[in-house]
């Protein structure tokens, strides 16, 4: 078998074991045991200076270590949206750096990005300390495997600009619209910052070109959360020819490109706003014009608020939707879906699920399955670290729309509210694909007026109780 040299992680997880030792002898010499997370008592070294040396030491060395593991075997992308900065993807200095690997003196890269010395001496050294640049040499600057990502022609850039800019301004706002709230739906800390709603803003001159970015960002979201298990996650081999699948929101349709090159009997109805959709018609035009001209996707603007979707479609999906908007907003979306919608539609959510944070328990035979379900003990059962992302980006949602991500059951109970039953959970990279029908009422209007879906309601299971809900989801999972 060949041998590859792994000693940068390998070398990483011995610093850990060892240090991890000396924590327990520290403890050990002053008679206790390392205090657990539940613990309440702040144990024998409750300020650093009462720390042996070698205390403090192994600490610092735990932390770095598994800092630097986890950006190692993390995905760029993923690692880059939690920690870069927006001065270094306006001030382009990846692509300075690009074809460099000697790198450049700060000095340089202030010449020639028009910053001040000092102060991106500071940025770049924080971001190299995080591992994304690399510190060659005192105050000299090199690309590594994260930063690459941050080049201007690279959708991360736009991403981690998006977020940092539109994101962190919004954020500043968190605190007052949470404290002081108006009681309005829209009292948002994006609209407190600017005066305006994220896609109200992203229409007017002002916000034009972050409109623009925000599309070009999406492309890279779609990467980051695992947009290509799309095709992968569900049986579109098993669905007939000219299946059609209304992407509602669909952006420029990078998503949906994905499954008709994966699946082309499938044929995509894209719908988004009008000035997205003539974005997508340029996109389409340029990554597979095969398709338009075959007729395999369908542009159709509309205002998922006001207007019905496109009718009698087999699959509705929507990604990252629905987490942008609060429940009555969602809940005029659904309604605009589920009346366009025939008997046999489905409604798939492609949508981060949140779990709540409490420790892995009976778990740990899990350990080596491939199954991403459950973490083993002792970790917290929704992965904690590890899935920080959702629990990031639901704060981010609150920041810049007002909403959130939502819980398993949330996601239920909104969809069942507007005439759906859930159906079955597909695991899909960060995100779960959630595939809804719609419910059926016996002798009476459905839930919103629908008369040609009138059948026996006791073909259906009814509504979900808060109490079976975790054994119902084991039993529904499905690992493609
Ligand atoms: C977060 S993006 C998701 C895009 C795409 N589904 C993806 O995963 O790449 C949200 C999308 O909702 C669209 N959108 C926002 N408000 C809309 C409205 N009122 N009607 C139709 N689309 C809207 C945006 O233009 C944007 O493309």
């Amino acid at each position: 078998m060949a041998s590859f040299d792994n000693s940068h992680i390998t070398r990483l997880t011995d610093l850990i074991n060892h240090a991890v030792k000396d924590v327990i002898t520290e403890y050990a010499a002053v008679g206790q045991a390392v205090p657990s997370l539940d613990t309440l008592d702040p144990g024998p070294f409750s300020v650093p200076e009462a720390m042996p040396v070698r205390l403090r030491k192994a600490i610092q060395i735990i932390e770095a270590a598994c800092a630097q593991l986890s950006c190692t075997v993390a995905l760029p992308g993923s690692v880059l949206l939690n920690k870069s900065l927006e001065v270094v993807t306006e001030g382009h200095i990846a692509d300075l750096l690009l074809d460099k690997p000697q790198g450049l003196t700060a000095s340089d890269l202030a010449m020639r990005s028009g910053l001040d010395e000092a102060k991106l001496t500071g940025v770049m050294r924080l971001l190299a300390t995080r591992h994304c640049f690399k510190e060659v040499q005192p105050g000299v600057f090199a690309n590594n495997r994260l930063s690459i990502q941050l080049l201007s022609t690279d959708p991360i850039a736009s991403l981690v600009a998006y977020v940092t800019d539109e994101g962190l301004r919004a954020s500043s706002y968190l605190n007052e619209t949470l404290t002081n709230p108006l009681g309005t739906d829209d009292d948002i800390p994006f609209k407190r910052f600017s005066g305006q709603g994220l896609y109200e803003y992203y229409r007017t001159d002002k916000g034009r070109k972050q409109g623009e970015r925000v599309m070009r960002a999406m492309i890279a979201w779609g990467d980051i959360t695992g947009k290509g298990f799309l095709p992968q996650a569900y049986s579109w081999a098993a669905q007939p020819t000219k299946t059609t699948f209304c992407d509602v929101g669909g952006g420029n349709g990078w998503v949906s490109i994905g499954l008709v090159r994966a699946h082309p009997h499938i044929k995509v109805v894209l719908q988004d706003q009008p000035q997205v959709i003539e974005m997508a018609k340029q996109l389409w035009a340029k990554e597979y014009p095969s398709a338009v001209e075959q007729g395999k996707v369908e542009f159709v603007p509309f205002d998922f608020l006001k207007d019905t979707a496109v009718e009698g479609c087999d699959f509705y999906y929507l990604r990252s939707i629905l987490h942008n908007w609060t429940n009555s907003d969602c809940e005029l979306i659904l309604n605009n879906i589920r009346k366009s919608m025939k008997p046999s539609s489905k409604l798939i959510l492609d949508e981060f699920v949140l779990w709540e944070a409490i420790q892995a328990q009976g778990s740990s035979v899990d350990a080596d399955n491939a199954s991403l379900s459950h973490a083993p003990e002792p970790l917290l059962g929704n992965y904690g670290a590890g899935r920080i992302r959702a629990y990031s980006i639901s704060l981010h949602m609150m920041n810049v729309c007002g909403s959130q991500e939502r819980t398993f059951s949330e996601w239920v109970s909104l969809c069942e509210k507007c005439g759906f039953t859930f159906s079955k959970i597909y695991e899909a990279g960060d995100m779960s694909l959630l595939e809804f029908n719609p419910t059926r009422i016996s002798g009476v209007a459905s839930v919103l007026g629908t008369p040609n879906i009138l059948e026996n309601i006791s073909d259906f299971p009814g509504l979900l109780s808060e109490n079976n809900l975790p054994a119902r989801l084991e039993r529904k999972w499905v690992w493609p």
